[in-house]
């Protein structure tokens, strides 16, 4: 029996080494069928997850397939159809007849230019992306309004190029009316990126689908009075500068004014810019002044009233929209075409900005006092210093270049828009909407 002493030290070294060397194998064979089970694990681990992800990825593909709000035959018809200019060509005007895809259509102002266009013949196709910035169910009331009055609208945003790709290719749009758009002064605050994804993003994917397009339509689109920013000259000028904006939504615009001058300068794209002040009426947008002041004078909540430094009160150009459809209208009309195709310039075209206002600026307390009256109940007032928050202290639009060449005059004062908007409100929300009934 070998002692403990032959085990640790045994009288035959070379036997030890066989041993070990055996031992070493053994070892190494074992670890190695256990690397190799645990590599086949590894690798059926990696299969298992690879199909699993396949797998959902199709299962998104499909589901977005079947669940795409747009597409199929009987879609693509609804275009078409809702395209087509309606007006016989013994009424034809100047501008011939014109095929528009109006973006942002559910929207304020898209939703009465579209109606607009088809009342007097032409062919429109809505398109918005329905989005909750404010409550979708208003937007919806507009598109059920749009039905009825034969416009289609699509449910789609303008970042999908392929959306816009396929429109283009079912329809040759003679204009485009681009009024999509992260709106708002304040919220920019925010949702900053909101503004970038719709304001800048948006349009570069739109007007890369309409330099592409052929024919390549007309472009209209929304700018603001926001670019003026810290501008000082009364009132607001076209020549002014626009270089000193006092809110990343003003940025966004101006900067769309930037990107459309370089379509325009680059593929011969036909562009005007309407710079908006401050547009109100019926269907309005709830986020504004006008709206959410009616909202909480009838539910009896207070108002917040900013006001300017040295106690100055805010004012703006309030502007009615009956007035910025006729301004859209004339731009459209006098749009001149654009010269590329193929995405080529072929030569010059217009590139084109207008300030669409009022010309007569109105305090905020005096549109309160407006509102009072029409609603006959008193407004619980807060008046604060306006905050550091993307607020100009006032608007003022100079008209002469929108008057001459697009034929512009608003007509309506806000004592009467105010009317037609309050009538409207009560008629849609009721008198008491959202009051708590005791
Ligand atoms: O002209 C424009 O380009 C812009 O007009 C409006 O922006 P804004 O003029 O700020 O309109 P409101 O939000 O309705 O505000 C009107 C006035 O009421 C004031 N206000 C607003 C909200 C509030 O709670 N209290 C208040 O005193 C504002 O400071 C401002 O002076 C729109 O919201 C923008 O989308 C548009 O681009």
């Amino acid at each position: 029996m070998p002692s403990l002493e032959d085990e640790l030290f045994p009288s035959t070294p070379g036997k030890v080494k066989i041993e070990r060397a055996h031992a070493i194998n053994r070892q190494f064979h074992r670890c190695f069928a256990s690397t190799s089970t645990m590599f086949l694990w590894a690798l059926f681990l990696i299969a298992l997850t690879a199909s699993y992800l396949s797998f959902q990825s199709f299962m998104d593909t499909s589901t977005k397939y079947f669940t795409a709000s747009w597409g199929g035959i009987q879609w693509e018809k609804q275009v078409r159809t809702s395209a087509q200019p309606t007006r016989r060509p013994d009424g034809a005007r100047a501008g011939g007849r014109m095929s528009v895809l109006v973006t942002g259509a559910a929207g304020f102002v898209g939703s009465h230019v579209s109606i607009a266009l088809k009342k007097r013949g032409d062919g429109v196709v809505g398109l918005d992306n329905f989005n909750n910035y404010y409550d979708p169910s208003l937007k919806k009331a507009r598109k059920a309004m749009l039905n009825d009055h034969g416009v289609f609208v699509v449910e789609g945003d303008v970042n999908d190029a392929r959306l816009l790709a396929k429109l283009f290719d079912i329809v040759a749009f003679t204009h485009v009316m681009h009024l999509a758009a992260q709106a708002g002064v304040r919220y920019a605050m925010e949702n900053p990126s909101s503004y970038v994804h719709s304001n800048v993003a948006g349009l570069v994917t739109l007007m890369e689908a309409c330099k592409s397009a052929n024919p390549q339509p007309a472009v209209v689109w929304a700018s603001s009075s926001s670019v003026y920013g810290l501008n000082e000259n009364v009132p607001f000028s076209e020549d002014d500068r626009t270089d000193q904006p006092a809110s990343l939504y003003a940025a966004t615009k101006k900067a769309g004014e930037e990107i459309t001058h370089t379509y325009n300068h680059i593929y011969g794209l036909s562009i005007t810019g309407l710079r908006f002040f401050t547009v109100y009426g019926p269907w309005g947008r709830p986020d504004m002044a006008y709206f959410s002041f009616t909202r909480n004078i009838l539910q009896g909540k207070p108002i917040t009233v900013y006001r300017g430094k040295d106690r100055v009160d805010l004012a703006r150009d309030f502007t009615y929209i009956d007035d910025i459809v006729k301004g859209c209208l004339g731009s459209l009309d006098t749009a001149g075409k654009s010269t590329g195709s193929g995405g080529k310039k072929r030569g010059p075209a217009p590139y084109r900005i207008f300030n669409l206002g009022n010309t007569s600026p109105v305090t905020v307390p005096t549109l309160v006092g407006i509102l009072e009256r029409y609603l006959k109940v008193k407004a619980k007032k807060n008046i604060v210093e306006m905050p550091g928050n993307g607020d100009v202290p006032f608007t003022h639009a100079n008209i002469t270049h929108a008057a001459q060449e697009l034929g512009y005059k608003p007509t309506t004062d806000l004592q009467t828009g105010l009317k037609k908007f309050v009538r409207w409100y009560l008629l849609y929300y009721g008198y008491h909407h959202g009051k708590s009934v005791n």
